[in-house]
């Protein structure tokens, strides 16, 4: 019997293994004419690539990108079934942004970015993000107004009320769960968001969608089919998939039986009060219950990691800077009307300040990420892209660009949108915080840009106003005092590393 199974499995084996050089031998080729960046010290390890691909990505778009022509950077991190990753020049984003998913397909490479097909993780649908980005943009005004009302609820029973009381908190710890009760609370009904359960679940699963690709990429993908199941990450990821569906049913249920006696117009749901209510007035009429709790499980992925690290890297950026403390605070206060709530508009300079912020330390160096699906050569360049190419942005290194942003690129100042806006009054609303931009594309750019970017900006901002009018904040670093200057985020991956062991002191403010 031994024999028998080294018989069979030896061929398999070997059969597996030379069609696996195969394939990389073919696809070598048929991206020969797209130049190779590496690092030009000729270390191109793979914790290399993991801790400097943001050089990597700048040295390639200088040399390469500048000249408008494309270049591809390896991807020696296990289990991608992809080898490059092709970053595309400005012209041709400009030329991309508009392509349809059956040419440029989103869905396709969040499937391999995030495995998956092994993970068991939703996949991303057609219809979703265009249902969140008109849910959002016709009821921004009612939006921000209940985000106000959410975040005061929860800083009145999470945070110090009294000048007695000092309270450390670690702004990952205290962001993650802030950030899925909160946001919970606007897209969905009050009997999940107000369930304990739910929101540690939305807290994990958010974790464990990044944490579940991590580990299966970890093998090479013939590999990771087998092993996926067996791995925590994978089976927790999975199990509150389930969870989410069944808490989903009554919902989908509920619309649906409305939808069928005609009592529920699509239109009525645009104008609803809450996210799921959005979803459904862009959702096909015969969406499924699959499709519908996906698409929720999806939207909370989506919306609570990135916004927490964009606020907790704010906050580091403003408390190890603290010349810029005095002007935003007066200004949050100045915003601040008699009940508490914060009139958005007046934060002109913290708007700007996060767009510094933002420009520096995006959650992901690289956007606009997508697989060709048809052959396409690029009008501006005439370079082709084979099937199977992963296009994608590189975000960072053109909002390092010293053409666009001056010799003092690299360097944060927090004044630098101020001065853009005022003088260029015309063009002043694409250099907003949120607005997608080929110079700005920390939320991706076109059709397929963030749908939840102006929800995420409005939250950080009202929580930055309540934070900077109401407390003394003093920066720490593992729960001791930081005064070491804006320090070096790092980046994993194409991931900026949540700054998990900074934190803030808070000791509430005694006048407001
Ligand atoms: C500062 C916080 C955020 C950042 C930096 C961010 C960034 C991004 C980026 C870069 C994309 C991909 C765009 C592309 O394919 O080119 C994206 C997609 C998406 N974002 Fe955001 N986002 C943030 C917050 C949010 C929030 C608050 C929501 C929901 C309320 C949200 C919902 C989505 C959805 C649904 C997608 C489509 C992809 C998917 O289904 O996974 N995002 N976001």
């Amino acid at each position: 019997m031994p024999n028998l199974i080294i018989l069979v499995s030896v061929p398999i084996f070997v059969a597996v293994t030379l069609q696996y050089l195969y394939r990389n031998f073919t696809q070598d080729r048929a991206w020969n004419h797209i130049p190779t960046h590496e690092f030009e010290d000729g270390d191109n390890s793979r914790d290399r690539y993991v801790r400097d691909l943001k050089d990597l990505l700048e040295s390639g778009y200088r040399k390469y990108s500048k000249q408008g022509l494309p270049f591809k950077v390896k991807i020696p991190i296990g289990g991608y079934s992809v080898r490059y990753r092709v970053v595309l020049p400005k012209d041709h984003l400009e030329e991309m942004k508009h392509l349809s998913n059956n040419t440029f397909s989103w869905a396709l490479a969040s499937a391999v970015i995030f495995a998956q097909d092994f993970t068991g993780a939703p996949p991303r649908g057609p219809w979703s993000g265009k249902a969140l980005r008109v849910g959002i943009h016709q009821n921004l005004g009612d939006i921000t107004k209940k985000l106000d009302q959410q975040i005061d609820m929860y800083f009145g029973t999470h945070l110090p009320q009294n000048s007695s009381m000092i309270m450390s908190i670690r702004f990952m710890d205290f962001f993650v769960p802030a950030i899925a009760n909160i946001t919970s609370s606007l897209l969905v009904d009050e009997r999940l968001s107000s369930n304990p359960e739910w929101i540690q679940q939305t807290c994990d699963f958010a974790v464990n969608r990044y944490k579940s690709a991590d580990d299966v990429r970890a093998y090479p993908p013939l590999l990771a089919a087998l092993v996926a199941p067996l791995i925590p990450s994978v089976r927790q990821l999975r199990k509150s998939r389930r969870y989410v569906k069944e808490q989903m049913t009554p919902l989908y249920e509920d619309m649906k039986m409305r939808q069928n006696s005609g009592i529920l117009s699509k239109e009525k749901c645009r104008k609803g009060a809450f996210g799921f209510e959005w979803l459904w007035g862009g959702a096909p009429d015969d969406v499924t219950l699959d499709d519908f709790s996906d698409t929720m499980m999806r939207t909370l992925i989506a919306s609570i990691h990135t916004t927490a690290k964009t606020i907790s890297v704010a906050l580091i950026d403003l408390l190890s800077q603290p010349q810029y403390m005095d002007e935003l605070r007066r200004e949050a206060m100045e915003a601040t009307e008699f009940d508490g709530s914060i009139d958005i508009e007046k934060l002109f300079k913290m708007d700007c300040f996060l767009k510094e912020s933002q420009r520096l330390t995006p959650v992901f160096l690289l956007t606009m990420n997508r697989i060709v699906t048809q052959s396409y050569t690029f009008k501006v360049s005439g370079t082709s892209m084979p099937v199977g190419t992963m296009t994608t942005a590189a975000t960072a290194a053109i909002a390092t660009d010293p053409d666009t942003f001056g010799i003092d690129s690299n360097c944060f100042d927090g004044s630098r949108f101020q001065r853009l806006r005022l003088s260029n009054k015309a063009g002043e609303s694409a250099l907003k915080m949120g607005m997608a931009t080929e110079d700005s594309l920390g939320f991706g750019l076109g059709s397929q840009a963030c749908p939840g970017r102006f929800f995420a900006v409005n939250q950080i901002k009202l929580m930055l106003a309540k934070f900077l009018t109401r407390w003394e904040l003093t920066l720490e670093k593992n729960g001791q005092k930081w005064l070491g200057g804006r320090p070096k985020y790092e980046y994993y991956d194409f991931s900026v590393v949540a700054p998990a062991e900074y934190g803030m002191l808070l000791r509430r403010r005694e006048i407001i």
